[in-house]
């Protein structure tokens, strides 16, 4: 998959072990920075791979910041991005598996890179489930769209 990288200065050495490790995987991985150790601002880092994800130039992209939450949240801002932060395997995988993210972020001060590379491993072999799942992710385009969505149920589907 061609994948986009990005992250602040909490996180460079980080970044470029996971691109490496991404890299080893098969993917081809353009690195958009920040390679400046002072400080950056992570909402610009978080857009510019956002908006290159939504505009088709990338198929996935993954953030890193200090705790992952600023740059994720600059990233759910573009229309069409779901962006999951997650510090363990199991919501990354729930997040591909029910919520087809498009992005992951990590946070370098939460976790050690060996995580975040087994954690990224499993998000980008995950696949979107559908079915009852894709009725949801079409909802959250709608409030994307600035559409008010109803409260539906799936009838006899009782849990
Ligand atoms: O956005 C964040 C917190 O949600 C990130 O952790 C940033 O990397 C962090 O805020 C940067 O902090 P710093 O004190 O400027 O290094």
């Amino acid at each position: 998959m061609r994948i986009v990288i990005a992250s602040d200065h909490a996180a460079i050495g980080f970044r470029r072990e996971l691109a490496d490790a991404v890299r080893a995987l098969g993917h081809d991985v353009t690195d958009l920075g920040t390679n400046d150790p002072d400080r950056a601002d992570y909402p610009y880092f978080g857009q510019q791979a956002a908006e290159a994800v939504a505009a088709g130039r990338f198929d996935r992209g993954i953030l890193i910041c200090g705790s992952g939450v600023g740059i994720s949240i600059a990233a759910n801002k573009t229309h069409g991005i779901r962006c999951v932060v997650c510090s363990e395997p199991y919501s990354a995988v729930l997040s591909r598996n029910h919520n087809d993210t498009n992005m992951l972020a990590l946070g370098a001060r939460v976790i050690g890179v060996e995580l975040g590379k087994m954690i990224t491993a499993m998000w980008l072999e995950a696949e979107f489930e559908g079915g009852r799942h894709q009725r949801r992710v079409n909802q959250l385009g709608a409030i994307d769209d600035g559409i008010e969505v109803e409260d539906q149920v799936d009838p006899g589907s009782r849990c």
